[in-house]
């Protein structure tokens, strides 16, 4: 990759900067968070990094999360349209690390107090011994729910599957709604059912697949009951967005979710006063309780022009400054443990409210593969909810495609 000689100065051979004189030139910047909410957040900050370095243009582009991953590769490996800085869900990131198509930041002015990032965002952005993207945001799961529903049903959050079903119950008796949104075209949201029955969907450490085990297997059978029954409700397809509507517009009582969602959440009419949103700990299954640990890093290509103002605008981005305004704005954790006790992160219920959640989130293996088990999981998934499949068959088929999919485990 032709390392790039800024317009005041050159890199050197290690890619960090020596440049004495201002920052120039463009950086595009592939932005993958919500439209409508989340993006104007993050625009405005972008534009905090112009006023500071005028003569660096910033092209924002806004690219849908489901089509990120495959867009970067594709440019990457065409070595054209890629941009200069992507946020890379934490998934995605050791696999664009694996494939060479990210910037080595370490020693870059990229990396700034790196002291002072929670330990379980900076794991996915390690990469066989090398630093290849700054953690923006970290987020785990929790149940959203409609506080007037609940005082019309007489409920409190459920803390456990009984729970969620009695409280479900209560709730269709005494306001006709149903209890829970469950999405169902994305097996993320399955997650903290399998964690809650002590299973997950491999053991890295002994380079085995567990998604097929009797824990699997019981956790497909909680989510079908959960839809079977009445207490929950699905889609098969646009899950994202019937979910969405079915909450804000309060047809259901609860969905479970993470803070990426709330500031959408707040456009609801049923939210339009905020206290109504009330948030809760997912609820623990036979053997337990957890919710995964998601989140986004920002990442440089590695084949940028302008390496000097993508580090820049990486540290801008993901300062302390940047994440107390986004956790004041939109509700999102920081992954600086400085930016917590900012005034807009203390005034937030909602950081709060996850900031011990995140703490013990169910982390996933950061490997290159990590990213490519939910596809065949969400196949398994929609078709245990819609009643294609059994939960024994789903956990089998998973686990063989992973089996395949990682080379020599168990
Ligand atoms: C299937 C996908 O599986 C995995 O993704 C996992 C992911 O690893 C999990 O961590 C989890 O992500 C959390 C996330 O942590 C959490 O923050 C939040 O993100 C918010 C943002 O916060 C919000 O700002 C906004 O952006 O919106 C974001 C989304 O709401 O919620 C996410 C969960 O939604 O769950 C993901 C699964 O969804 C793979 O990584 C691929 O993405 C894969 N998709 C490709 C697979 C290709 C081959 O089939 C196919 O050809 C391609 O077309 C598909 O793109």
């Amino acid at each position: 990759l032709a390392l790039a000689a800024t317009a005041c100065g050159s890199d050197d051979e290690s890619g960090g900067s020596k440049s004495s004189g201002e920052l120039s030139g463009t950086v595009t910047w592939w932005d993958t968070s919500n439209v409508g909410s989340e993006d104007k957040v993050f625009k405005k900050i972008a534009e905090g990094f112009e006023k500071k370095h005028p003569k660096v243009d910033v092209k924002y582009v806004s690219v849908p999360f489901g089509d990120a991953q495959n867009k970067f590769k594709n440019a990457a490996q065409a070595g054209s349209g890629a941009p200069d800085v992507i946020r890379s869900e934490v998934a995605w990131t050791p696999e664009f690390a694996d494939l060479g198509y990210l910037a080595p930041l370490d020693g870059t002015a990229a990396l700034k107090n790196q002291d002072d990032f929670l330990k379980q965002a900076v794991a996915s952005t390690k990469y066989d011994g090398k630093t290849y993207a700054v953690p923006q945001v970290i987020d785990s799961m929790g149940i959203f729910y409609n506080k007037k529903l609940f005082k019309d049903a007489g409920v409190q959050p459920p803390a456990s599957i009984d729970e969620l079903k009695s409280v479900s119950e209560k709730i269709k008796d005494k306001t006709g709604k149903t209890g829970l949104y469950l999405r169902g075209d994305d097996s993320y949201y399955f997650l903290s059912f399998l964690y809650g029955e002590g299973g997950d969907l491999v053991d890295a450490a002994d380079k085995k697949v567990t998604v097929d085990n009797a824990a699997g297997v019981k956790a497909f059978g909680v989510v079908k009951d959960l839809v079977d029954s009445g207490a929950a409700k699905t889609d098969a397809t646009d899950g994202w967005e019937n979910m969405m509507q079915s909450f804000k517009n309060g047809d259901v009582a609860m969905m479970i979710n993470g803070p990426w969602a709330v500031a959408d959440t707040l456009t609801g009419k049923e939210f339009s006063d905020k206290g109504n949103l009330g948030i809760s700990t997912v609820p623990a299954g036979s053997a337990g309780q957890g919710a995964p640990q998601g989140g986004h890093n920002l990442a440089v290509y590695a084949g940028s022009k302008n390496l000097d103002a993508s580090y820049a605008f990486v540290d801008y981005m993901t300062s302390v400054e940047a994440q107390a305004q986004v956790a004041g704005e939109l509700n999102l954790l920081p992954t600086r443990t400085s930016a917590y006790s900012k005034q807009q992160a203390v005034d937030s219920e909602i950081v709060q409210f996850f900031k011990p959640v995140v703490e013990t989130a169910v982390e996933r293996p950061w490997i290159p593969e990590t990213g490519s088990l939910f596809a065949p999981l969400n196949t398994e998934y929609t078709n245990v909810l819609t009643g294609q499949t059994t939960p024994e068959k789903a956990a089998k088929a998973t686990g063989d495609s992973y089996r395949k999919l990682l080379k020599g485990w168990k």
